[in-house]
């Protein structure tokens, strides 16, 4: 499975990343959602170099026109709450692509224990469509993959692509040892070693969606 690390190759994603993890402009609410939708952005254009493209001819004023279109029906699937900024960011680039909404949520059980729970879906039907799932934070893996298996109730996708903000090294070793691994590109703004006993990324960046919209009760 391949995964690709934008903090292999410094770049103005990892601008954007400093800030969003910086304590400092967190407080800039509206500067922490535009990066996270500026990383998605910047994501879905290197994500469109991979896809497949047919030639159309396009009528300009003057004559005819070649033209390279996509030739790939993309489903953008997010997850509540943090994902929506991320999501806009691509959905502004493939603005020909369908939509999934997932919702999830951790219900501790005590501090350090709980569990995820998926109970709101909408999507299209994703047969031989090219799944997008995005989602900030990948901190146990937990989300992703529980949003994952709700999708495929919606049929079988041709390719996954994973594409998350900051991912902790179990997520990633979790996502490779569920997700079909011919057919599956994880995309990350950065790689943490360590997790900690409250399955937050650490350096990480804290409460993504929090950060993003405010704390919730
Ligand atoms: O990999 P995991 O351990 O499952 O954690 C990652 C999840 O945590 C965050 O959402 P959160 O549950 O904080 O919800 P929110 O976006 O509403 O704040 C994030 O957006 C992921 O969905
Ligand atoms: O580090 C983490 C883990 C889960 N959710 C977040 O927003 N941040
Ligand atoms: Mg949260």
């Amino acid at each position: 499975m391949e995964v690709i690390n934008f903090a292999e190759t410094p770049s103005l994603v990892s601008q954007y990343m400093s800030e969003l993890r910086d304590v400092n402009v967190q407080s800039d609410m509206l500067r922490f959602r535009r990066n996270l939708e500026r990383i998605g952005e910047i994501m879905a254009y290197e994500m469109s170099k991979r896809m497949r493209y047919k030639t159309v001819d396009v009528t300009t004023p003057l004559a005819v026109a070649p033209s390279q279109v996509l030739d790939e029906q993309v489903v953008l699937a997010t997850i509540f709450r943090a994902g929506i900024p991320f999501h806009k960011g691509f959905l502004d680039y493939f603005d020909h692509a369908q939509n999934a909404f997932v919702s999830a949520y951790r219900k501790y059980r005590e501090k350090e224990n709980f569990d995820v729970f998926i109970e709101y879906i909408a999507s299209p039907r994703i047969d031989g469509k090219t799944l997008v799932i995005a989602d900030p934070m990948l901190a146990t893996g937990s989300s992703m993959d529980l949003c994952y298996r709700a999708l495929l109730t919606k049929g079988e996708p041709a390719h996954v692509h994973v594409a998350s903000i900051i991912a902790s090294r179990k997520a990633i070793d979790y996502v490779k040892a569920t997700f079909p691994a011919d057919k599956t590109t994880v995309w990350v703004g950065a790689i943490d070693e360590v997790i900690n006993d409250h399955s937050y990324i650490v350096p990480g960046l804290g409460d993504a969606g929090d950060l993003a919209y405010g704390i919730k009760e």
